[in-house]
C-alpha cells in the first residue's frame, strides 16, 4: 500500500547479490539490512532506485545509444520491423500507436517478449506467439539485447529473492511454478523533445510521454537517459512525484503480479512520463514476469500478515498480459 512518500529511496543491493544463492541467505545481517530496505520502499512507495548491481556503467549506455541510433533513422526503415498481430506484437511501433487509457503515447518503440513458439500455452498464449524482431541497423543490436536481456534476467531473480525474504517468506518463494522459468518484455522507448518554434517551447498532440499506468509482471528494472528527468510517480495523495535520473542505478518498480502475491502490502504503483525537455529521451525497460501461464494468488505469509484475509483473487499473469496487450494499440 502507497503512502505520501516524497522521494523515492536508493538501494544498494550488492550484499544481497554476494549470497543470493546462499541456503543461508536469511540469516546474513547485511543481507537483511538489504531485505528491510526492499521492504520499506516495496512498502511505502513500490518504488526505489538500485546500486551495487554489477551491471556495468558501460553496458547500461550502449543499450541506449544503440536504441536512440535505431529512432534516429528514417520512418521507412524503422517500419521494416513493424509490430504486428503476426509476430506476436513483437517489433516497431511509431509515436502515438501505443494508447494508455484509450490516449494516444508520445513515444515510439521496440517491444520485445520472450519468444512464445507454436501452442506453447495451447490457447493462452497463442496472442503472443511469435519471435523478436531486431533491426539490421545499427548492427549486433541483437547481440548487444539479448546479453542485456540475460543479465537483467539474472539481476531481477537476485532481487527477487530478496523481496521473497522482505514478504516473510523463503528465498525460493519465486522460483519453480512461480517464477522459475520467467517471462520477460522489454520495451526500447523514445520519447520526442518539445519542438522549438519561433523560440517557444511547443508540445506536440499533448505532451504526454506514456500515460499513467501499471506494470504487468513482478518487477521492472528501468535504465533511462541521464540528463533528462521525466519519469513521475503518483503518491497516495495523487501527487506526482519525480523519479529523476540517478546515473549508474536502475529504478525498479512492483507489478501487478507482485501486487498480488504481497496480498496488497505492496502495490504496483501508478507512473507516467512526460518528456518537457527539449531532448529526445530514451529510455530501456526491462520487465520480469512470472511463469507465462501461473496461477497468481497471495503468499501464505502475506495472508497472515493482512489477518487472514485474502484481499485479490487468482489471477493469469498471461491471460493478464494479452489482456493489456490486447487494447493497447490504435487501429490503423
Ligand atoms: N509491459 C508493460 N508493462 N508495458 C507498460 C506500458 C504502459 C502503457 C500501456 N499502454 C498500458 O496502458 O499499459
Ligand atoms: O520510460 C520510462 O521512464 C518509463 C516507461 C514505463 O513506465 C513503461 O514502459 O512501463
Ligand atoms: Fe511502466
Amino acid at each position: 500500500m502507497a503512502t505520501d512518500f516524497s522521494s523515492i529511496p536508493i538501494i544498494d543491493v550488492s550484499a544481497l547479490l554476494a549470497k543470493c544463492d546462499d541456503p543461508k541467505l536469511g540469516e546474513d545481517p547485511a543481507v537483511l539490512e538489504v531485505v528491510r530496505q526492499l521492504d520499506k520502499a516495496c512498502t511505502e512507495a513500490g518504488f526505489f532506485y538500485v546500486k551495487g548491481h554489477g551491471v556495468s556503467d558501460a553496458l547500461l549506455k550502449e543499450v541506449k545509444d544503440i536504441t536512440r541510433r535505431f529512432f534516429e533513422l528514417p520512418y521507412e526503415e524503422k517500419t521494416k520491423i513493424k509490430m504486428t498481430p503476426a509476430t506476436g506484437f513483437r517489433g516497431y511501433q511509431r509515436v502515438g500507436e501505443n494508447i494508455t487509457k484509450g490516449v494516444p503515447d508520445m513515444h515510439e518503440a521496440i517491444d520485445c517478449y520472450r519468444e512464445v513458439t507454436r501452442g506453447m500455452y495451447g490457447d493462452l498464449g497463442k496472442t503472443m506467439e511469435g519471435y523478436n524482431q531486431w533491426p539490421q541497423n545499427p548492427p549486433n543490436f541483437k547481440v548487444i539485447m539479448e546479453e542485456y536481456i540475460s543479465i537483467c534476467t539474472e539481476l531481477a531473480r537476485k532481487i527477487m529473492r530478496g523481496i521473497a525474504l522482505a514478504l516473510g517468506g523463503s528465498p525460493d518463494e519465486f522460483e519453480g511454478h512461480r517464477a522459475g522459468d520467467p517471462f520477460w518484455v522489454m520495451r526500447l522507448i523514445g520519447y520526442p523533445g518539445l519542438t522549438t518554434t519561433n523560440g517557444t517551447h511547443e508540445a506536440m498532440e499533448n505532451d504526454i510521454g506514456c500515460g499513467a499506468h501499471t506494470d504487468y509482471g513482478l518487477l521492472t528494472l528501468l535504465n533511462q537517459d541521464e540528463d533528462i528527468n521525466a519519469l513521475q510517480v503518483r503518491n497516495l495523495s495523487g501527487e506526482w512525484i519525480s523519479a529523476p535520473p540517478v546515473p549508474g542505478t536502475f529504478v525498479c518498480n512492483i507489478g501487478d503480479m507482485l501486487k498480488i502475491y504481497s496480498n496488497g502490502l505492496y502495490e504496483s504503483t501508478l507512473h507516467r512520463v512526460i518528456n518537457s525537455s527539449p531532448k529526445y529521451r530514451v529510455s530501456v525497460v526491462y520487465f520480469y514476469e512470472t511463469n507465462f501461464d501461473t496461477a497468481v494468488e497471495p503468499l501464505d505469509t502475506t495472508k497472515t500478515r493482512a489477518n487472514g484475509t485474502k484481499k485479490f483473487e487468482k489471477a493469469i499473469y498471461g491471460e493478464h498480459l494479452v489482456s493489456k496487450v490486447l487494447t493497447n494499440f490504435v487501429d490503423d
